[in-house]
């Protein structure tokens, strides 16, 4: 079945500022550069959302100076969708030295979409500890909620088909930068269609 043809989004230099536009929005949010800044601990969720964890941590500290604690967290087992489909292969969890116990930890994702993934996320941060606040921040937000579920920070919006496909591609994960927009298959003509 033919498709129409992928469109890149967001091509390399989108990406970085969009990453950038996120950190600044942190350190606002989040009076991370004040005497008495809170605890900040950013959380990637795997795949690509550890690499921008780590892409926003770099960032926050060449504006700010301030290192921020990052690591990541294996949802696969706190999905709900692990029935049908069996073979996620399962990722690592490191969680940063001091834990997210009293911190406002931000939990990182590529692509928000169901909200089905943050909130595997958020059983899973349940088990590491008690943070004061758990923030969201994705580069994308394509819409289609099927939860209760909102970003703080959002690179951008994305409005899509449910049918059609975000992909994010970081150079960390997939050798390029870009956000491409696939769209659904075209079905072909019915005998009779002209
Ligand atoms: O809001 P949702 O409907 O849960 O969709 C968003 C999630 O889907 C993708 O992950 P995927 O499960 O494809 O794994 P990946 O990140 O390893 O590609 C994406 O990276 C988000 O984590
Ligand atoms: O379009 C989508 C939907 C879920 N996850 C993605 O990465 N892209």
């Amino acid at each position: 079945m033919a498709s129409p043809a992928p469109r890149v989004l967001l091509d390399a230099a989108d990406v970085s500022r969009t990453v950038a536009r996120v950190a600044h929005q942190v350190i606002e949010k989040t009076a991370l550069d004040s005497p008495d800044a809170p605890r900040v601990v950013l959380i990637g969720i795997p795949t690509r959302g550890t690499s921008l964890a780590m892409r926003l941590g770099a960032k926050i500290g060449e504006f700010t100076g301030v290192e921020v604690p990052v690591g990541y967290l294996d949802i696969t087992l706190y999905r709900d969708d692990l029935r049908g489909k069996p073979h996620r292969p399962l990722e690592r969890t490191m969680v940063p030295h001091g834990g997210v116990d009293n911190a406002i930890v931000i939990l990182v994702d590529d692509v928000l979409y169901s909200g089905r993934t943050v909130r595997a996320a958020l059983d899973a941060l349940r088990d590491l500890g008690r943070p004061s606040a758990v923030q969201l921040a994705v580069l994308v937000d394509r819409g289609h909620r099927e939860l209760p579920l909102r970003a703080d920070y959002v690179g951008k919006n994305i409005p899509t088909a449910r049918d059609e496909q975000v992909s994010v591609h970081l150079t960390e994960d997939d050798g390029i930068d870009e956000v491409v927009l696939s769209g659904a298959p075209i079905p072909p003509a019915a005998e009779g269609d002209s």
